[in-house]
């Protein structure tokens, strides 16, 4: 039986590509230029839109088990759309911009995964939260983007990410590993590009 264990220790170096990115060490370090933040912030609010519209298709077909947590989920990515809408306002972004291909790409990525069973769907959600809180929580504490990595790593965001844990190790235990794990790794390659679409601009160090 495939469990969630054995995948996180056999996409390991993943984990800690996507995590210990030299743009959360520029965050942390507060070294990172405005412009270089705020051109990913400005994404990953296309990003997040994306990723509203996926959690609700998934959550219409999720297993039973997990629409709570999904429900709750997609309440929350409204409010945070809302709040991204406030930093954007404060900072005087355009977050009409077009995507950036790494931004393309994930969005993609979660389409597909439209028509990948709800446990690969649920695994990739759960991998793709869960990658966002270790990342957040690498780059703290950060006194240049104190606020955002606050925002990142709250005790409401590391339950929400506990909870989809829960489902996701039940869902996994109904795909093979080889599956589980080429779908973890497929979500983590993609928040690298992520991490790595803004960096051009970060001084060499
Ligand atoms: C790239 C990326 N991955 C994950 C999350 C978590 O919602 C996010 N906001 N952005």
């Amino acid at each position: 039986m495939t469990t969630l264990p054995e995948i996180l220790s056999r996409t390991a170096p993943s984990w800690a590509a996507a995590t210990q990115h030299p743009f959360l060490d520029a965050v942390r370090e507060g070294d990172l230029p405005a412009a270089a933040f705020d051109t990913w912030l400005v994404q990953d609010h296309l990003f997040v839109t994306d990723l509203l519209h996926f959690q609700a298709r998934l959550l219409a077909r999720a297993p039973r088990e997990a629409r709570a947590v999904l429900a709750a989920g997609c309440v929350a990515v409204v409010e945070e759309l809302a709040w991204f809408e406030e930093q954007a306002g404060s900072r005087s972004l355009d977050l009409a911009a077009a995507p950036l291909p790494a931004t393309s790409a994930y969005a993609v990525l979660l389409q597909g995964l439209d028509a990948a069973g709800p446990d690969e769907a649920l695994l990739a959600l759960w991998a793709l939260e869960r990658v966002y809180l270790e990342a957040w929580t690498h780059a703290s504490p950060s006194t240049a983007y104190g606020p955002f990595v606050e925002h990142w790593t709250t005790p409401g965001f590391a339950a929400y990410v506990a909870e989809l844990e829960a489902v996701a190790a039940a869902a996994v235990t109904r795909l093979s590993a080889d599956e589980a794990v080429r779908t973890v790794e497929t979500v983590l390659r993609h928040e690298v590009d992520f991490w790595s679409m803004a960096l051009p601009a970060v001084p060499a160090r």
